[in-house]
This record gives C-alpha cells, sequence and structure tokens, in this order.
C-alpha cells in the first residue's frame, strides 16, 4: 500500500469514526501489514471497545471507494482482523451477496453499483437468542426438543437468505450484552426476533432496550409458556411486540422470519 493511500486511509477512517452512524461502536482502527507479499489485500485490524453482536458488519470508506467489507466474529473484545480490498482494486473486488453494511456511507459518495448494492442487502433482521438457549438440543429435551442452537440459527440464516433478508445472531446468557446488542443494532436492524428466554418474566430492563430504540420486534418461545408454570405466564415484552410466538417448538423461529419476510416485502413494519 502507498504511503498516500494509508495516510487517506488513516484520514478516512478517523473521520469515519466521528461520521459513522454507528458511532456508538467507537471502534479503533489501525493497520497491520500482516502479509506483506500480498500487499494489495492488507489487513485491518479492528480493536472493538466492548462485546459485539456477532455478524456485525463493518464497512469503511477511504475517499470516495469503500476500501473495506468485512464481518466481525465472534463476540469479542479481542482484536479482529478482516480481508481488505484497496481502492484501487476494489472495482475487481468480490464481495459475498450475503455480506451487508453495518453503517451508512456518507451520502456525497459515489458507490456506483455498490451503492444499488447496498440498498437491495438492506433487509437486516437480527436473531436474539437470551440465556440457557445455547443448551438447546440437551436442556429439558422432553419441553425444547433435540434441535441445537447452531442448527436453528444456521436454519434461520439460510431461509433469510432465501428470502432477501439478512439474519445475523447473537446468543448471551448475560442481560447487559443483550442490551448492549440492542442499543448497537438501533442503526441497521429492520427487525427483531428474539426469544428472550428466562428474562421475558424478570426484564424491566430488556423492555425498556427494545422500546428504546423503537425496533419491530417478535418474541419468540419454543415452549408453550402458558401451559408451564404460573410465573412464565407474564411476559415484560409482550405488549411492546409486534406479535408473540410459542408452544410451536423451533418451528416458531421459521414462522417468524417468514413474517417479517413478508411484513418488510410490503414495506410494512408495523410500527
Ligand atoms: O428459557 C426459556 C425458554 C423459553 O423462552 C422458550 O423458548 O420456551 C421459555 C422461558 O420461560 C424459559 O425461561
Amino acid at each position: 500500500m502507498h504511503v498516500y493511500e494509508k495516510a487517506m486511509l488513516l484520514v478516512w477512517a478517523m473521520l469515519y469514526r466521528n461520521l459513522a452512524p454507528k458511532a456508538d461502536l467507537a471502534f479503533q482502527l489501525w493497520i497491520q501489514q500482516r502479509d506483506q507479499r500480498r500487499a494489495d489485500h492488507p489487513q485491518i485490524t479492528i480493536k472493538w471497545p466492548r462485546p459485539s453482536c456477532n455478524g456485525d458488519m463493518l464497512s469503511l470508506y477511504s475517499l470516495n471507494h469503500p476500501v473495506c467489507i468485512g464481518v466481525a466474529y465472534p463476540p469479542s473484545t479481542e482484536p479482529i482482523s478482516v480481508a481488505c480490498v484497496l481502492s484501487s482494486r476494489i472495482a475487481n473486488a468480490e464481495v459475498p451477496s450475503h455480506l451487508n453494511y453495518g453503517a451508512t456511507p456518507p451520502s456525497t459518495l459515489d458507490l456506483g453499483t455498490r451503492k444499488r448494492e447496498h440498498t437491495a442487502m438492506s433487509k437486516y433482521i437480527l436473531l436474539i437468542n437470551g440465556p440457557n438457549l445455547n443448551l438447546l438440543g440437551t436442556r429439558e429435551p422432553a419441553v425444547y426438543g433435540s434441535t441445537t442452537l447452531p442448527d436453528v440459527v444456521s436454519a434461520a440464516k439460510s431461509q433469510g437468505e432465501r428470502l432477501g433478508l439478512t439474519v445475523h445472531d447473537f446468543q448471551s446468557n448475560h442481560e447487559g450484552a443483550i442490551i448492549d446488542c440492542i442499543h448497537e443494532a438501533r442503526q441497521t436492524a429492520q427487525f427483531i426476533i428474539i426469544n428472550p428466554g428466562g428474562l421475558t418474566h424478570t426484564s424491566v430492563a430488556l423492555r425498556d432496550a427494545l422500546a428504546g430504540v423503537a425496533i419491530p420486534f417478535l418474541e419468540v418461545h419454543i415452549s408453550n409458556v402458558h401451559a408451564r408454570e404460573d410465573f412464565r405466564h407474564r411476559s415484560f415484552l409482550s405488549d411492546k411486540a409486534v406479535g408473540v410466538i410459542c408452544g410451536l417448538g423451533v418451528f416458531g423461529y421459521t414462522a417468524a422470519i417468514d413474517f417479517v419476510a413478508q411484513k418488510l416485502e410490503a414495506g410494512n413494519t408495523m410500527l
């Protein structure tokens, strides 16, 4: 990479940090020329100040060219590396179709065809699973079945892809991490599908987070919570949700994605 390009990238990265609608991510950037032999594809290391949503999309722009499009895995405060495509090579860059932009670039940028891709790929939905759902498949199989969470997520992503949605997933056993994830999605996600697990019945903070970002959401439960203990009959979220699906097993996620695809297709987010 030429010194000039490197300098412009750094300047733009600093500007971007201030301009980006997702500025709350406040990521810090620096360039590491990890592989000198592939100087046209350097790695950019991105240090996240706090755990990010799994699959958060990142995009950086140098002058008026996108230089880097990547995806952050997994939730981590460790520096991660993403493949970077230099501006001079962007015309030939292969950008996987499932990639989405995590932040909207300034409108003055001339992104040509990429701008259209951005619009076409903008149906971004967030699938959140709360505490203990990482144990799906082994946890109380008589209640929750034998399908694992990775199976649920990968089926949701494939279904989303077929229906023109980019599904990002996040699971945490920690209320605060889920709330951070919801906050971070407020500039990007058009819909949230959430199985809040036990937080359904306890969390005012989760209710406030969902109301605070004003992203329409569906509440999903694998089991029929109304046929179970009394304390599961109350939800702090249901009256804020577009709808509630419960008792359909993991098919509830499939039904939710179908519903969201139809609603977004119709341009109706039901807010
Ligand atoms: O963790 C869960 C899972 C659950 O949300 C469900 O998917 O059926 C139901 C909740 O009551 C429970 O705490």
